[in-house]
C-alpha cells in the first residue's frame, strides 16, 4: 500500500482527487490549508516525519490570478516558498513530490503548442511565483514531477464552467471573450494522470504538460458548456474582444502533449471532457 500525502486538499483538484474510490494500492492522507500550510516548514516536517509517505501531491498554491498583482508577496510566499518548503521536506523524508503547475509560465507569443523544454516567460505575478516554485523544486529535490496543465474546471469550488452554468439558469446573456486560445481540462481528467503517476511508479522525473486535446477560446468553451447543458441557450453566448483585466494573460497557451501521452494514453478532447462533467454535474 503506498501512502500518499495531498496538500491543499480544499481545492477543486483536491476535492476530485478525493473523489477517487479509495485504491487499493493507495492510501491518500488529506490536509487542507487549515490542517497543513506549506508556509510553515516546520508543520509540514512534523507531518512528514515517520508518516512513510511514498509520494506527495502538492495541489495548494495561491490561484487569484488578479489578486496576485496586488498581493505579490502572498503569492510568491505560497507558490514559491511553499513549493521550496515542500521539495526540502520531501528530500529530508524520501518522498517524491507530484507538482501542479501552469500554462501561465509562458507569455503565450507562440503560435503552436508549447513543450516541456520551450523558454518560459511569465507574463504577470501568478505566472512569476509559480515559476519560482518550480525552480526551487528542480533545484532541491529529484525524484519530482512537475505537471504544467490549464483552464481547469471541476464539479468543486469556483471554476469557469460552474460560473456559466450558473449564468445560464439565470437566463443571463453573456459576452465572453475570444482573445485568448488555450485548452479547458478537467480536474478528473489530471487526477487520472496523477493517479496514473503513481501507480506505474517508474515514469521517468521531469516536467509533463497535461491538458485535454484540442483547443479553443473562452468564449468557445462557453458555448460547449451551454450546448451540453441546455442546447436552446447557446445564442445567450455572444463573442467578445479583451476583457480588461488587472493581470496580463498568455494570449496562446496550448500544450504540445506527446511527452505525457507517450508514459499515458491518447487524452480525451476537451470537448469530450465537457460533455462527461456536465453529465455528471446534471446528475
Ligand atoms: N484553476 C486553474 O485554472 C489552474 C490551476 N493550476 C494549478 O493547479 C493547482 C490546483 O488548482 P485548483 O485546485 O484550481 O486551486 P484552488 O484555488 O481550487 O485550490 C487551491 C487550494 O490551496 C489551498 N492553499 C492556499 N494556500 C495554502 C497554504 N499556504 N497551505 C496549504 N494550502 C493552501 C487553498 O486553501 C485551496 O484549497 C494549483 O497549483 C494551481 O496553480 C494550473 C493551471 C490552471
Amino acid at each position: 500500500m503506498k501512502k500518499v500525502i495531498v496538500l491543499g486538499a480544499n481545492g477543486q483538484l483536491g476535492k476530485t482527487i478525493k473523489d477517487y474510490s479509495p485504491s487499493e494500492v493507495i492510501k491518500f492522507h488529506f490536509f487542507s490549508r487549515n490542517d497543513l500550510d506549506i508556509v510553515n516548514k516546520n508543520s509540514l516536517k512534523a507531518i512528514f516525519k515517520d508518516s512513510g509517505f511514498k509520494y506527495c501531491i502538492n495541489c495548494a498554491a495561491y490561484t487569484d490570478v488578479e489578486g496576485a498583482e496586488t498581493n505579490t508577496e502572498d503569492a510568491f510566499l505560497i507558490n514559491a516558498e511553499g513549493a521550496k518548503n515542500i521539495a526540502e521536506v520531501c528530500n529530508t523524508y524520501h518522498v517524491k513530490l507530484i507538482h501542479i503547475s501552469t500554462d501561465y509560465v509562458f507569455d503565450g507569443k507562440k503560435n503552436k503548442p508549447y513543450t516541456v523544454t520551450d523558454q518560459t516567460n511569465p507574463i504577470n505575478q501568478y505566472g512569476k511565483s509559480k515559476l519560482q516554485g518550480e525552480l526551487f523544486i528542480q533545484e532541491q529535490l529529484k525524484p519530482h514531477y512537475i505537471i504544467r496543465t490549464s483552464w481547469l474546471y471541476s464539479l468543486h469550488g469556483k471554476n469557469f464552467l460552474k460560473t456559466i452554468i450558473n449564468k445560464i439558469e439565470d437566463d443571463a446573456s453573456l459576452n465572453i471573450t475570444t482573445e485568448q486560445e488555450g485548452t479547458p481540462t478537467s480536474c478528473i481528467d489530471l487526477a487520472d494522470f496523477i493517479i496514473h503517476l503513481i501507480d506505474k511508479d517508474s515514469i521517468p522525473y521531469g516536467i509533463y504538460n497535461f491538458s485535454a486535446n484540442g483547443n479553443t477560446t473562452w468564449y468557445g468553451f462557453a458555448k460547449e458548456v451551454a450546448k451540453n447543458y441546455n442546447s436552446k441557450k447557446t445564442d445567450s453566448i455572444k463573442p467578445s474582444g479583451v476583457f480588461k483585466t488587472l493581470a496580463k494573460r498568455p494570449k496562446y497557451s496550448v500544450f504540445d502533449l506527446s511527452k505525457t501521452e507517450r508514459i499515458y494514453k491518447e487524452i480525451n478532447t476537451w470537448q469530450k471532457s465537457v460533455e462527461n462533467i456536465v453529465k455528471a454535474y446534471k446528475g
